[in-house]
């Protein structure tokens, strides 16, 4: 792999019978690989021997060459220069730097501390990534934020965006990618409780367990959806992320000494399941029913779920069941654990393929009593509770996946000519990217807010306070995304509307919006819930009308 070619000695491979091409400087050879090349030999063979790096970026992607680079490199051209370096703080500051008229600076108040901004990171592509990537400022961030970005994307990069395709195309993401997640200590930061050390042995490798806070777990979430693939996402983090907390927040300890650990390690699995063929958002009135046996030892579940990430694999199911009479008073979530009596079967959706989506039906399943996670009756406080952090989830990857609908669209716009000009020479390609960063930007901003205000205040205050302006910000995320997806799918053109190739995340993002829009508390509950929750919140603050 690492041998070193003159360009003469390339050039001599230009027969089917020895094909050689070189991209960026290195030599591939691509003699058996032309019979299957998806876009055909010919086109392959025309470029035998010779600089095919134009060629080749006109047709494909990063992941392309990432995917099949170990298979196909031999070597590399002689005097192959380095590959750039990452751009320096000090020198993207020069570059940018635009003289302006000096004026008055802005006065500071005393007691503000201005923060250092960090050292950029990533494309640099304007609004592709959050703007503390991009050498602005922020209250927000420290150097152990940097360090994880880095550490999360370059996992990601290595072990799953050039799989990320297939994975989601079969439904179905290696076991092995779930437990890493567990052994590099991220799904134990997932939980919106800190790092809860005492149930894992793995630690994060750049931030340690007391510096962990939310704006980590922002982080490794935000990372992980730069896959484009709602599938993949749901598959590490949408059973757990929702199904865990109320286990860990309400449930017996000797349940938690048991279970917990197996779970935030990656070795087992589970999944949140309250919604019903007929009671979606519509919590009160879902009837899966648990009684309990004569000798008060058992209950006994019988009834069905529908829709459940996760369920498909799940070793634990978060269950919501009536114990009592109607409405939210008799609620009550059981931990059920796979037995006898639990059958699972994989759904058909839309989208966010590999997430396993799941129809379960509880026949006559008997759990103990130990199982109750919360008070009898008293579930409706478990699931309100766990509103806020599902959401929060719901909102940062609907925002990453915005960002990268537009970074995607953007990169396309600077390569790709109509008419004789790049498409970001045209105005109205520029009006749609511009309509797609605004949006972004303003829920990135008011979701920082939110993170640091959950940071700021109790989980109950939180739950009282916040719950509606969390339910507009999910509105406001989701309906950016529907925005973004149309739009990247637009600026793609038929290369958006077809799987695989340089669209394909655009092509899987714009399948996966339904699976955002309606989950979660859908866009019209979550509008109309944002309204009367603050006024009720605020009703209490003393709002005057
Ligand atoms: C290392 C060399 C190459 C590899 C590994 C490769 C791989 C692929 C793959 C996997 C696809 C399927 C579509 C996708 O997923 O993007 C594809 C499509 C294609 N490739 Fe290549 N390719 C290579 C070189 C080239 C070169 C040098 C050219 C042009 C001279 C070319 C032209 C095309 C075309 C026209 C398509 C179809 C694009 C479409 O469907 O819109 N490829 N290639």
């Amino acid at each position: 792999m690492s041998k070193v070619f003159k360009q003469s000695e390339v050039a001599e491979h230009k027969k089917p019978e020895s094909l050689w091409i070189i991209v960026d400087g290195d030599v591939y050879d691509v003699t058996k690989f032309a019979e299957e090349h998806p876009g055909g030999k010919k086109i392959l063979q025309r470029v035998g021997g010779k600089d095919a790096s134009a060629q080749f970026w006109k047709y494909h992607n990063e992941a392309i060459l990432k995917k099949y680079k170990a298979q196909l490199q031999i070597g590399s051209l002689e005097g192959k220069a380095p590959p750039p370096e990452e751009p320096k703080q000090a020198a993207v500051a020069e570059a940018k730097v635009v003289p302006v008229e000096a004026g008055p600076a802005a006065p500071v108040p005393a007691e503000t501390e201005l923060k250092e901004s960090l050292e950029p990171f990533g494309d640099m592509i304007p609004f592709g990534d959050p703007a503390w990537y991009q050498g602005y400022h922020s209250p927000y961030y420290n150097e152990t934020h940097a360090e994880l970005r880095k550490e999360v994307r370059a996992f990601i990069e290595e072990k799953v965006e050039a799989n990320v395709n297939d994975w989601e195309k079969n439904k179905f993401v290696p076991p092995e990618i779930y437990q890493e997640m567990g052994t590099r200590g991220y799904l134990a930061g997932l939980l919106g409780l800190g790092y809860p050390s005492q149930y894992t042995k793995y630690r994060v490798k750049s931030v340690s367990p007391e510096k962990w806070d939310l704006f980590h777990e922002f982080i490794v979430t935000d990372e992980i959806c730069r896959t484009g693939s709602g599938g993949f996402v749901w598959n590490m983090i949408g059973g757990y992320g929702i199904g865990l907390p109320p286990v860990v927040k309400y449930g017996k300890k000797e349940l938690k000494d048991r279970i917990v650990p197996g779970i935030i390690q990656g070795e087992k699995r589970i999944c949140l399941a309250i919604t019903e063929p007929d009671a979606g958002s519509d919590v009160a009135n879902l009837t899966c029913e648990a009684k309990k046996t004569p000798d008060g030892k058992h209950y006994i579940v019988n009834g069905e779920k529908k829709w459940i990430t996760n369920g498909i694999w799940a070793d634990y199911f978060t269950v919501a069941v009536r114990t009592g009479g109607p409405g939210m008073g008799g609620i009550s979530v059981l931990l059920i654990e796979r037995s006898e009596g639990v059958t699972t079967r994989e759904m058909d959706c839309q989208g966010v393929h590999g997430s396993g989506t799941t129809y379960i039906t509880f026949e006559d399943v008997k759990v103990p009593v130990e199982n109750l996670i919360g008070r009898e009756n008293g579930g409706f406080k478990v699931i309100m509770t766990n509103f806020n952090h599902e959401r929060i989830g719901i909102i940062i990857q609907c925002n990453r996946f915005s960002r990268v609908l537009y970074e995607e669209a953007m990169k396309y716009a600077n390569k790709r000519r109509t008419f004789g000009k790049k498409l970001i020479e045209h105005p109205v390609i520029r009006m749609k990217l511009a309509h797609m960063a605004r949006q972004i930007e303003a829920t990135h901003n008011w979701l920082e807010n939110i993170i640091y205000q959950c940071s700021a205040m109790g989980e109950t205050e939180a739950m009282l306070k916040l719950g509606g302006a969390i339910a507009g910000l999910k509105a406001q995320a989701t309906v950016t995304f529907e925005f973004c997806a149309r739009e990247a799918v637009q600026i793609f053109g038929g290369i958006g509307y077809t799987k695989g190739g340089q669209g394909a995340k655009v092509e899987r993002l714009y399948r996966d919006v339904r699976g955002y829009a309606i989950p979660g508390g859908s866009e019209e509950i979550m509008l109309d819930l944002s309204i009367r929750q603050s006024m009720k919140v605020h009703q209490a603050l003393g709002m005057k009308l």
